[in-house]
């Protein structure tokens, strides 16, 4: 048993023993366990312990990122809004006041908003503060800030002047407070009328006014054709108003009239370039009202609520009142003249036009900014222009001839211009000595022809020909228009004809034979040129020319387009009174003969100086067709010379190859010209020659060339001296060099026709003074020309007259040239050979020319001449033609010019001389004389 209890003791035992050994482990792994926990916590609350602070870091990081990429935001805004600022408001709608100036907008450039003053961020430029008023607004003011306002409001209107054109900004003040006060720097510009000031009580006035300009420039300005100037100006580049700013420091409460006038000018003012600057009186909640609130602490805009403003200072006083007076003094000088290229169309779209219909080119701007046209056509035909000296007449005509020019393509269009006063500035449309170019379209241009009406009756009767010739090509196609005739005849070159006559009245001065052809010629061409394109245009400083036209109504109700410059007198009808208050540079336009209703205002722009005029000039001239010839230049005042004339450097002897080039006009005055070959002239369309001429010196003689013809060609006067009686010439009066001219011009000519040795010049010079020239003309004639001295006069006009008489074989032709021969009495009374010298002299006058021996003899006087062909009742047909010069008309009686009336009409004048030759000439011809021979 015991070994059971033994064996139950050990079993216990061990048992228990392995209890205690698993307890045990149990126990040191739970303590592992426990320690590792704990290890763990200790680790995990390290490392919680680290967290916050790097994470704090982390934010910390990240605040300052954000706050650095924030600020550079704002910067980068602010540089951009600054810019942008300076890009709306440029010049002087934005510039600091140091080296502030004004800087008008340029044309189709929108004025913009105007600076006040700037908004300013930490780190960052400043940003210009702007307001928008001209054509955008009105703005109020408010706040406490007292000066503050007033200084805004001064740097508006500043600004507002300075970035328009002089006089483009009117302003009206209503200040019953100060009466004033607030814009007395302003004050300057009140000198021109762009400031007023109405007083207290004067409000509604003011408002009553700015509500009638709106209505007027919604009814006719904008004429429901725009919605505001703004965008008329966009749209044409032209403003033809004004902007009005009225600026209102406060007052009493408004009357209801009052406030309802304020309200229609707030909704519809901006429009129209009608604004407010108001402070002190309440305006209605529109969009158009801009609010600016000024205190001490800041400015703020309801444009931009929450940023502060900090104002510009006032403007500097001078600085304004410096401004005001310049701009009045410029709107006082007048305004500044539109551009000459605002009437040029583009350069491509130059010589375009079609002209078969009618010629219409801009003249320059109407009020409302359009383009007022001048046309030419069938209705109306012809236009008058008037105004008194320095008005702008010459301009005119140059602004029309340029836009006219630029258009219409050479053979479209033809230019005859004619300028009876002083003065060469037409002349820079014919090619000068500086200057090659030319206008190609200009045909013929006279200039200082006050004194030779003639070239003006000449103008008149090319042109007369001319439509003959039109009327003509109508009839053979059986048309009765230009247009008409263009359409069947396309390859034909009919171009529609303006001729310009400046000073007019000048050629109907008088009641001469010029005047009288010249008014009938006019006449003619203003009643038949309307349908074959030949326009006239004639312009005059005052109202005698317009009254030479006035005794012939028929001729004045042609002239339906009328052109009045400012002050002009009768060129409108009679109760249109338009011109007397036109300003400066303006002109009324009217085509209804110048009746009120056709009246249309224009502002002509500045074409008549040198630059404007020539930039196009040379640009046309550059675009000429290749065989355009210059336009030919007749200047009353320049001496033609015989070498250049191209009559003398035409002529040859007979049988020279070239010799039947020979040519000379010798027809009647105003007569198609019968003997003339084709006009070798390109200016014209007179190609009336039926034939060529003879050789020179064959059967119709020889030709002596006298002077230059006043005609629209050059062509020279010449005598033919067949061998026919009476084919001598008299150079007649006092004028030395003139009468010297004319026989060196004659004897050279004639010496030209014969070869060497086979023709005899003769000449005997009794008067000292012309000497040289007689002597000159004997040294150029070489071995063919014979001297004679005073005494030997006798002798040859003996040995000549005996000459004659051998009957049958003829002669060389002998040519005496005799220098005052009337001073040879005495010589000439003495006999030779049982006559006297006289009798030898009339014996070769009678008989010479058939025996091929001319006479060309000057005598210092017509008394003279009759003494020496036998006294007063002695016949004169001996004198087939003379050259009067300082002799009256009256004493060139009947026994040497046909017809009743005592004479010509001639007044001697300086370089010019009457030229009469009975074979050919119905009436005298004024010739000018050629310079001496180099
Ligand atoms: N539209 C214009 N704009 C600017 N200047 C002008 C304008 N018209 C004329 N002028 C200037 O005025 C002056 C006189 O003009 P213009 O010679 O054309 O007058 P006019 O009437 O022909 O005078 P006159 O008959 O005495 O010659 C010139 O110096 C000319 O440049």
């Amino acid at each position: 048993m015991p070994d059971l209890r033994t064996q139950l003791v050990t079993r216990v035992r061990t048992m228990l023993s392995h209890a205690l050994g698993a307890s045990r482990a149990r126990l040191t792994a739970a303590r592992s366990e426990l320690g590792a926990a704990q290890d763990r916590l200790r680790r995990t609350r390290d490392a919680a312990g680290r967290v916050p602070a790097r994470v704090g870091a982390e934010r910390d990081q990240r605040i300052t990122d954000l706050a650095d990429r924030y600020g550079d935001r704002i910067a980068g805004l602010a540089d951009r809004a600054a810019q942008a600022a300076e890009r709306e408001a440029p010049g002087a709608a934005g510039a600091d006041w140091p080296g502030w100036q004004p800087t008008p907008v340029v044309r189709g450039e929108a004025p913009g908003p105007l600076r006040i003053g700037t908004v300013r961020l930490p780190d960052s430029v400043p940003v210009p503060a702007l307001v928008p008023l001209l054509d955008a607004g009105h703005v109020h003011l408010s706040g406490a800030d007292r000066a503050g306002c007033d200084a805004v409001v001064a740097a508006l209107l500043l600004r507002a002047i300075g970035r328009a054109a002089p006089g483009a900004v009117r302003l009206v003040g209503y200040d019953p407070e100060h009466l004033g006060g607030g814009l007395a720097g302003f004050a300057p510009l009140s000198t021109a009328g762009l400031l007023t000031f109405v007083g207290p009580g004067g409000l509604a006035r003011l408002l009553d006014d700015l509500v009638d300009q709106i209505r007027r420039i919604n009814e006719t300005v904008l004429a429901g054709e725009y919605g505001s100037l703004r965008e008329l100006a966009a749209a044409t580049g032209r403003r033809p108003e004004p902007w009005r700013v009225a600026v209102l420091l406060g007052g009493d409460e408004l009357s209801r009239h009052e406030r309802g006038q304020l309200d229609r000018v707030v909704r519809t003012g901006a429009a129209c370039g009608v604004h407010l600057v108001v402070r002190g009186i309440d305006l209605p909640d529109e969009p158009a009202v801009h609010r600016v609130v000024v205190t001490a602490d800041g400015t703020r805009l309801d444009s931009c609520p929450g940023l502060t403003v900090r104002t510009d200072p006032a403007p500097p006083a001078t600085l304004v009142t410096e401004t005001c007076r310049e701009v009045a003094a410029q709107v006082n000088a007048g305004p500044p003249p539109t551009p000459f290229t605002d009437l040029l169309p583009p350069v491509d779209a130059m010589w375009q036009e079609d002209s078969a219909h009618s010629l219409v080119a801009p003249i320059g701007d109407g009020p409302q900014g359009r383009p007022v046209s001048l046309t030419l056509g069938d209705y109306p035909p012809h236009a008058l222009i008037g105004g008194p000296s320095g008005t702008g007449k010459t301009n005119l005509i140059f602004a029309w001839i340029g836009s006219l020019a630029a258009r219409y393509s050479p053979a479209e269009l033809e230019f005859y211009l004619l300028d009876f006063k002083e003065g060469v500035s037409f002349a820079r449309f014919a090619q000068g000595r500086r200057d090659p170019s030319w206008l190609p379209h200009m045909r013929l241009v006279g200039i200082n022809v006050n004194t030779d009406r003639e070239f003006g009756l000449a103008l008149l009767r090319f042109l007369a020909e001319e439509l003959r010739r039109r009327a003509d090509a109508a009839k053979r196609h059986e048309v009765t228009k230009l247009a008409e005739l263009r359409a069947v005849d396309p390859t034909g070159r009919w171009p529609r004809i303006v001729a310009v006559v400046d000073e007019f009245q000048m050629l109907l001065a008088g009641r001469d034979a010029v005047a009288r052809e010249s008014a009938d010629l006019l006449e003619d061409l203003a009643r038949r040129g309307r349908s074959q394109g030949i326009h006239l245009v004639l312009a005059s400083q005052d109202v005698r020319g317009i009254e030479a036209l006035w005794g012939r109504p028929a001729l004045v109700a042609q002239f339906t387009l009328r052109i009045a410059l400012p002050k002009a007198l009768r060129i409108l009808a009679e109760r249109n009174d338009a011109a007397q208050s036109l300003p400066r540079h303006h002109a009324v336009v009217n085509a209804e003969s110048g009746m009120s209703e056709g009246n249309q205002v224009a502002r002509i722009p500045a074409a008549s100086d040198w630059g404007t005029w020539s930039d196009l000039q040379h640009r046309l001239w550059r675009m000429r067709p290749p065989d355009a010839a210059p336009a030919r230049l007749f200047d009353g005042d320049a001496i033609p010379r015989l070498e250049e004339a191209p009559d003398f450097v035409a002529l040859r002897p007979p049988g020279d190859p070239d010799g039947s080039r020979a040519t000379v006009q010798l027809g009647a005055d105003g007569e198609p010209d019968r003997t003339a070959v084709p006009d070798r002239s390109e200016a014209g369309p007179n190609r009336s020659g039926t034939g060529p001429d003879r050789p020179s010196g064959g059967v119709r003689g020889p030709v002596a060339l006298l002077g230059e013809i006043i005609d629209v060609q050059a062509r020279s006067a010449g005598m033919r001296l067949p061998r026919a009686p009476g084919r001598n010439l008299a150079v007649l009066g006092t004028g030395v060099d003139e009468a010297c001219a004319v026989l060196d011009a004659a004897a050279r000519s004639l010496h030209r026709q014969h070869r060497p040795g086979t023709a005899r010049f003769s000449i005997a010079c009794l008067d000292p003074d012309a000497d040289t020239a007689a002597r000159s003309l004997y040294d150029a004639l070489g071995t063919d020309a014979s001297w004679y001295e005073e005494e030997d006069i006798g002798e040859l006009m003996a040995e000549t007259a005996n000459g004659l008489g051998h009957g049958g074989t003829l002669g060389q032709p002998h040519y005496l040239l005799l220098y005052a021969v009337d001073a040879a009495a005495s010589q000439l009374s003495g006999t030779v050979g049982g006559r006297s010298g006289l009798e030898h002299l009339r014996h070769v006058l009678h008989n010479g020319p058939e025996r091929r021996t001319h006479t060309l003899a000057w005598w210092r006087g017509v008394a003279r001449m009759r003494v020496d062909l036998g006294g007063p009742a002695s016949r004169t047909d001996q004198i087939g033609a003379w050259v009067a010069l300082d002799v009256q008309g009256a004493e060139l009686t009947s026994a040497l010019y046909p017809g009743p009336g005592g004479g010509p009409d001639w007044y001697p004048r300086p370089w010019r001389g009457l030229f009469f030759d009975r074979s050919v000439h119905r009436t005298g011809q004024v010739i000018i004389p050629y310079g001496p021979s180099r």
